[in-house]
């Protein structure tokens, strides 16, 4: 019998353990620095591992989601994110449309992000998705939990930025100023099951790219995150217990003239069961503007993005994607 083989294009993401980050030998890093600059360059999404964050943390963020889920509609209501002046709080089912042309999303899901008081001058002064949070009355250790995570997610983001960084032939510092005071969003997502008759194009999340710079999410066992592959194919991004699933957001894409992808991806909950996951989005400094990294233009080209800042290309999201 004759074999023939031919190649065929990875059908799973790369698995990169970044451990190295934090290691005091510069040819650690520097070989994390290579996983990454391949990673963000083909698929632009990628399995973390080796990433530090205590397993126990891990499972009282879904703990607390859970719970939080399953609270009367009532008290999830109490904390609607339409009473907040920076989108923290409740977000109900079918709120969001993040695929134009498409049903709204059948998740709902609950926002937090770094503390700030209402008389904080960047709160005043109308910054956006910067301010105080609303936390739910009934889970007393909710607010902590959260809270915890998101300091050890802002870390966890730095360190990868320093990583890409140094994938990019760039100072490991380079990206210091977009992390120096970062807008950080913490959500929760829930899905319930895919419908049993779908309207056209009805999914958990619609096809969409994340607007920051980077996200890590955390998924549990039931799967449905789908990755845009460049042949135009969905791959399934399957669950990896302990791993972060970490893709680039806009920011990046913009900052490197697309060299490094911000991918399309969505959620099709066909486990049958509740879905519950937890994106972090490290989405960076509000008065960093990005404007293509010297070296990333081909000459005699311009770029394919003119600078926005972060603030400004967040403010356009949320207004495409909440349609207000
Ligand atoms: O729930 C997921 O697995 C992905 C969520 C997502 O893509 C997002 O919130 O931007
Ligand atoms: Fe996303």
């Amino acid at each position: 019998m004759q074999h023939t083989t031919r190649a065929i294009p990875a059908r799973t993401l790369p698995v990169i353990s970044v451990a190295g980050l934090q290691s005091p030998d510069p040819q650690a890093r520097a070989a994390v620095g290579r996983a990454l600059h391949a990673a963000c360059s083909e698929t632009g999404f990628f399995y973390c591992i080796d990433h530090g964050v205590k397993p126990e943390l891990i499972a009282a963020v879904f703990a607390q989601s859970r719970q939080f889920f399953a609270l009367p509609m009532a008290d999830r209501l109490a904390v609607h994110k339409n009473r907040s002046p920076c989108n923290r709080g409740y977000e109900p089912l079918r709120d969001q449309t993040l695929e134009p042309g498409t049903p709204p999303d059948v998740k709902e899901g609950f926002y937090s992000g770094p503390e700030k008081p209402l008389d904080d001058p960047a709160v005043r002064a109308g910054r956006f998705n910067q301010g105080p949070n609303q936390w739910p009355a009934a889970l007393p250790d909710f607010r902590a939990v959260m809270s915890e995570y998101s300091t050890v997610m802002t870390r966890l983001a730095e360190t990868l930025m320093r990583g890409i960084a140094l994938s990019l032939g760039l100072a490991e510092d380079y990206f210091a100023a977009f992390c120096h005071d970062p807008l950080t969003t913490l959500r929760l997502l829930h899905y319930p099951p895919q419908p049993a008759r779908p309207l056209p194009g009805e999914k958990g999340a619609g096809a969409h790219t994340d607007f920051g710079g980077l996200t890590l999410l955390l998924q549990d066992d039931s799967g449905g995150l789908q990755v845009r592959a460049a042949d135009g194919t969905w791959l399934d991004a399957a669950p990896i217990p302990g791993s972060f699933v970490v893709n680039l957001g806009d920011m990046i894409a913009r900052w490197t003239n697309n060299r490094y992808r911000s991918t399309l991806h969505r959620v099709i909950n066909t486990s049958g069961r509740e879905r519950y996951s937890v994106p972090f989005f490290h989405t960076g400094n509000p008065d960093q503007v990005i404007a293509c990294l010297p070296g990333c233009v081909p000459e005699g080209e311009a770029p394919l993005w003119p600078p926005v800042t972060v603030e400004d290309h967040l403010r356009a999201m949320y207004a495409r994607t909440y349609g207000r």
